[in-house]
């Protein structure tokens, strides 16, 4: 799929923008704080109904202004769809084909986007909850079944912390209502983890063929999903729910004590191993950034074997932090094949020489001008 055409009004320090863009590489061109990143985050936007640098949906409205709008057409090969995002004070509307949807999780899954950012290069070395927001965000695009039992396991889980603190506080004390809220916490969280280790199981068949290219045929890249819940137990959604339902009950006091959720889904992580040894530990930076990458690109095949299309591409200022050999692999992997948009304060180097047939935009204060 590729984004053929893209509006903003009032998006952050864009006025007005309406600009087509070329099906392989578009390079967005410009000098520090004059808008790159802030059209990568309207794509992903328009991609996932929210940033990937703000919970505030307020903050992507210009300051000047009371709502902004963000549209696009995609085109697919079942062909070419209009869809809008429209944000105010009221909140948000999506729109397909100028039908607003009832729900976000209607309208996500249309349009799919991979972010590769700095940050991501940390995806291995960094907090857990990270890894949990890269496997929700690919996954929940790949899977609206995902996206909705996510989206209920938060409630309840929100639900039942606040209940939590109300026992710890002796405000409360109907264990009976703690029961019920923990059964269906373990009932969304067992849907939830059972499809985390389907996904991550083909997500390591694609990243342990590209790690083993990248490394030079020297590493072995593996998965491990890291749960409370025992591994024999992670065969089926029946027995994970009966093992979380364990661990509540197990861990009640405990739980209330502390007044939250100790176990589940929100608490997991998963880890990155390289010939056998875990990369947190004991990786170099170089194998904790090749897991990284490696990670990355499976995601466009992954998603590509999902759906049916490979996602669009949007890397922020990620070349600068790579090394010319891992440049050449990502620049050689997504060339002629997936549309990607790339921010950059200057085309150099290896990427100059890769880059086939770019789309240059150039951008200065928030106007955006195709170079010719
Ligand atoms: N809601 C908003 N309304 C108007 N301007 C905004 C808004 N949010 C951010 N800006 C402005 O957008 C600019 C930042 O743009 P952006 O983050 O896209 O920079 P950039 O071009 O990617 O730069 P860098 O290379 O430093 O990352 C800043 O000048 C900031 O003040």
């Amino acid at each position: 799929m590729y984004l053929q055409e893209l509006q903003l009004h009032d998006f952050r320090n864009y006025d007005d923008v309406d600009v087509q863009f070329g099906r392989g590489v578009n390079v967005l061109l410009g000098e520090n704080a004059q808008g790159k990143t802030n059209l990568l985050e309207a794509i992903y936007v328009l991609a996932l109904t929210r940033s990937h640098r703000t919970h505030n949906d307020h903050d992507l409205i210009n300051w000047e202004a009371k709502t902004a709008q963000v549209r696009g057409k995609i085109v697919k090969v079942t062909g070419t769809t209009p869809i809008e995002l429209d944000f105010s004070a009221r909140g948000k509307k999506a729109k397909i084909n100028h039908l607003e949807q009832a729900r976000l999780s209607q309208y996500v899954g249309q349009f799919n986007v991979i972010l590769f950012a700095p940050e991501d290069l940390s995806l291995v070395k960094g907090a857990p909850a990270i890894r949990r927001r890269f496997v929700d965000m690919e996954f929940g695009q790949m899977s609206s079944r995902y996206l909705y039992n996510l989206a209920q396991y938060r409630d309840v889980l929100k639900q039942r912390n606040r209940y939590l603190r109300l026992l710890q506080h002796h405000r409360a004390k109907d264990l009976v209502y703690l029961g019920v809220l923990s059964d269906q916490l373990a009932a969304y969280g067992a849907e939830v983890v059972f499809q985390r280790l389907d996904m991550l199981k083909k997500l390591e068949k694609w990243a342990q063929k590209l790690h083993f290219e990248i490394s030079q045929e020297r590493e072995q890249l593996s998965f491990k999903y890291d749960t409370k819940i025992p591994v024999d137990q992670l065969t089926n959604t029946e027995t994970i729910y009966a093992a979380l339902q364990k661990l509540y009950a197990d861990n009640q006091d405990k739980e209330i004590e502390r007044g939250t959720t100790l176990f589940g889904a929100h608490r997991d992580d998963l880890q990155f191993f390289v010939n056998g040894k875990n990369v947190q530990t004991f990786g170099s930076q170089g194998q904790q950034r090749t897991t990284a990458l490696s990670v990355k690109l499976a995601e466009i095949d992954l998603m590509k074997e999902e759906t049916g299309e490979y996602p669009v591409l949007l890397l922020d200022d990620v070349l600068s932090e790579l090394d010319d050999a891992r440049q050449t692999h990502l620049l050689t992997a997504i060339q002629d094949k997936v549309q990607t948009f790339l921010t950059t304060t200057s085309l150099s180097g290896i990427a100059r020489k890769l880059v086939h047939d770019p789309t240059i935009f150039n951008i200065d204060g928030g106007q955006l001008t195709p170079e010719k």
